[in-house]
């Protein structure tokens, strides 16, 4: 452990400003080392925050927080904003319960000026908040740092499109490191690759405005003409680059860890009295280097050993097996196509990359496009399957119902961290989006709980459906499965004594703690059954007639409660004159903060002995032990 002779004492970024120039060097040097130390202890986002350090030095001692506004996009790469304003001593409790979350929060300090998680936003959310400086009179900065894989979604082209029209200064800065997770891909990328190798451009364009302020025209420098002319002389005298076309000045490519450099640019882009992007150029990863050598690896990552970079504990998860599925299905059909959005690595589909390349397709981080093209796909009669995250889904929302449900397309969400993610935190968790597609016509949801299920899943989704088609699974791998209980079934199981009485309904990966629960009552005298839903939309009508043979059911489920499966199949219930008692326990309609998976599904009462806890509860109050 670094004894962070400058870092410790850095309390607010008026402290920043203060450090001598010659110093800055050894403060980056002891970021670098509080962030490896921390993230290798709780896991966290390693190399986009290395490859940030100078940039953000540079940025606190340029502007003046919290007066000054900085957003951040994702947010993923916060943590030397964090350290650098008055969170170093709380900087260890980070991702976990109760702690520092890894993403900004304006709760959490005066200085985080927007929270994000979710990509491409931070333009919009500067632009408002430089639009209502303007409407209040105030004249402080505002400044968004997007990344070039964030720069990929179309939230920041409809921000780019809307804000270069400001008559303000408003600054946006690429932070272009040339990888998004995995490397950057499309046309924009492409052509940062132009723009980066023209370092001269800035100087170039600079020197033509001094020789052409000195030339007159009618009585005015010609330059002045010129920056006005619509005419094509124009664009022969000042280069101009995509941004320079949304009305952004261009500054740049800047080397991202020379602080001075970077100072200078800053400097310079405050003076302009209109929208400015600042082009900085960064290394992923930089300062450590198993991360410089695999940024994506170490763009999020668990515990790790921090002298070999290699990760405390790895295990087989639901995202290698379907990855693996999927290859090989698609080894036999070569109607099938797989469709993500820049999550390859963490969706599992690296291999199917590698050995159906022409079938694979990155598209950038643009969910809402990924469903789209998946319909084209579909109408042609390709079978496309969108594998992504449930949290990033939600961008989808009119896709799903416009473009694919309502013209009965037949596409396939493969939808990976569904439920509760842990450490993230709440803008990660994937507890919506069975609330989201139970409100949409013609789909389909399939909820496995092990990997055979999901095989089996599917492969009914591609070739037994033929409509929107859904299989969600959680971050991580396979739990508890009772040696009595047999394969799983696409529609549902029944585990247990049908004529107990009691039954427990649920579904997914909240089956394996109804289990242990099971056997915690047992132990005090009380049997349960368990009704396993696979099949979570439309539920087989028999399932429901099932449930109504009991006294008492139970309905447990690792989502929201508004458009919940355990509503629905409590409308169900009615519908059939049950008159037992049926008690949900979901997540409720609240937001998840963050915290490890156990801790959060113990806080819900989610896990074994808080279904136990629930049963019993319920079962004195009802007086019915
Ligand atoms: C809507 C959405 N989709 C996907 C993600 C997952 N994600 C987080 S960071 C990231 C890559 C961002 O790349 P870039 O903006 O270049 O930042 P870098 O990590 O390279 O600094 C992705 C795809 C997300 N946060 N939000
Ligand atoms: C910041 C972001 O959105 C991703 O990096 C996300 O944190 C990845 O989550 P996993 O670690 O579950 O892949
Ligand atoms: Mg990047």
């Amino acid at each position: 452990m670094g004894d962070y002779e400058l870092l410790s004492k850095i309390k607010s970024p008026a402290d920043v400003k203060r450090l001598d120039e010659k110093d800055l060097a050894k403060l980056c040097s002891e970021i670098r080392e509080k962030l490896i130390e921390t993230v290798s202890l709780n896991g966290g986002h390693l190399s986009p925050n290395l490859g940030v350090v100078e940039l953000t030095v540079a940025l606190h001692r340029t502007f003046n927080l919290p007066k000054d506004s900085i957003v951040w996009d994702v947010g993923h790469q916060s943590y030397t904003h964090k350290l650098l304003t008055g969170r170093f001593d709380d900087f260890y409790t980070l991702r976990q319960k109760g702690g520092i979350s890894g993403f900004p929060k304006r709760s959490e300090s005066k200085y985080d000026d927007f929270n994000t998680g979710h990509s491409s936003t931070s333009i919009s959310a500067a632009y408002g908040i430089a639009r209502a400086k303007m409407l209040s009179g105030d004249q402080s900065h505002t400044v968004a740092v997007i990344g070039d894989g964030s720069f990929t979604g179309g939230l920041a082209f409809e921000a780019m499109n809307n804000a270069g029209r400001f008559k303000k200064n408003f600054i946006v800065i690429l932070n272009d490191n040339k990888m998004s997770i995995s490397k950057n891909v499309g046309a924009f990328p492409r052509y940062l690759t132009t723009v980066r190798i023209q370092p001269w451009y800035i100087r170039v364009k600079k020197n033509t405005e001094k020789v052409l302020s000195k030339i007159p025209l009618f009585g005015r420098p010609i330059s002045a003409f010129l920056r006005r002319s619509k005419s094509k002389i124009k664009n022969l005298v000042y280069k101009n680059t995509l941004f320079d076309c949304f009305g952004f000045t261009y500054i740049g490519p800047i080397d991202g860890h020379d602080i001075p450099e970077l100072e200078n640019a800053l400097s310079a882009a405050k003076k302009i009295n209109s929208p400015v992007l600042l082009h900085v150029v960064t290394k992923k990863g930089k300062g450590y280097l198993p991360a410089e050598e695999n940024p994506g690896t170490f763009h999020g990552i668990g515990k790790f050993d921090i002298d070999s970079g290699e990760p405390i504990s790895s295990h087989k998860g639901f995202s290698a097996e379907f990855g693996n599925t999927l290859c090989e299905l698609a080894e036999k059909d070569k109607k099938i196509c797989a469709i993500t959005a820049a999550m390859a690595k963490g969706t599992g589909l690296e291999k199917f990359s590698i050995y159906h390349k022409e079938r694979f397709f990155d598209v950038g981080i643009a969910e809402e496009h990924a469903v789209t093209f998946a319909c084209g796909l579909a109408s042609k009669g390709m079978r496309p399957v969108f594998a992504v995250y449930s949290t990033f889904l939600q961008r989808s929302y009119d896709q799903i119902i416009h473009d694919a449900a309502m013209s009965g397309l037949h596409i396939v969400l493969a939808i990976d961290r569904a439920g509760i993610v842990g450490d993230d935190g709440e803008t990660h968790q994937g507890v919506f989006d069975v609330s989201m597609l139970n409100s949409i016509p013609n789909v389909t949801i399939f909820s496995p709980t092990y990997f055979d299920g999901l095989k089996c899943a599917l492969n009914s989704a591609i070739y037994v459906c033929n409509n929107v088609a859904a299989v969600r699974y959680p971050r991580g791998g396979e739990l508890y499965k009772p040696d009595d209980f047999g394969e799983e079934s696409i529609t549902y199981d029944i585990y247990g004594n049908k004529d107990c009485g009691k039954l427990i309904i649920t579904y997914g990966r909240l089956f394996s703690y109804a289990c242990k629960a099971k056997e915690m009552l047992a132990e005090k005298g009380i049997e349960v059954c368990i009704l396993k839903l696979c099949k979570i939309k439309p539920i087989d009508p028999s399932a429901f007639d099932f449930a109504t043979e009991f006294n008492t059911v139970w309905f447990f489920e690792e989502g929201i409660k508004t458009g919940s499966v355990a509503r629905n199949f409590g409308d169900a219930l009615l519908a059939r004159q049950f008159n037992g008692c049926y008690h949900i326990k979901t997540i409720g309609d609240k937001f998840v903060k963050q915290m490890s998976v156990s801790e959060a599904l113990h806080m819900l009462k989610l896990d074994a002995e808080g279904m136990a806890d629930v049963v019993l509860e319920d079962l004195d109050r009802i007086g019915n032990r």
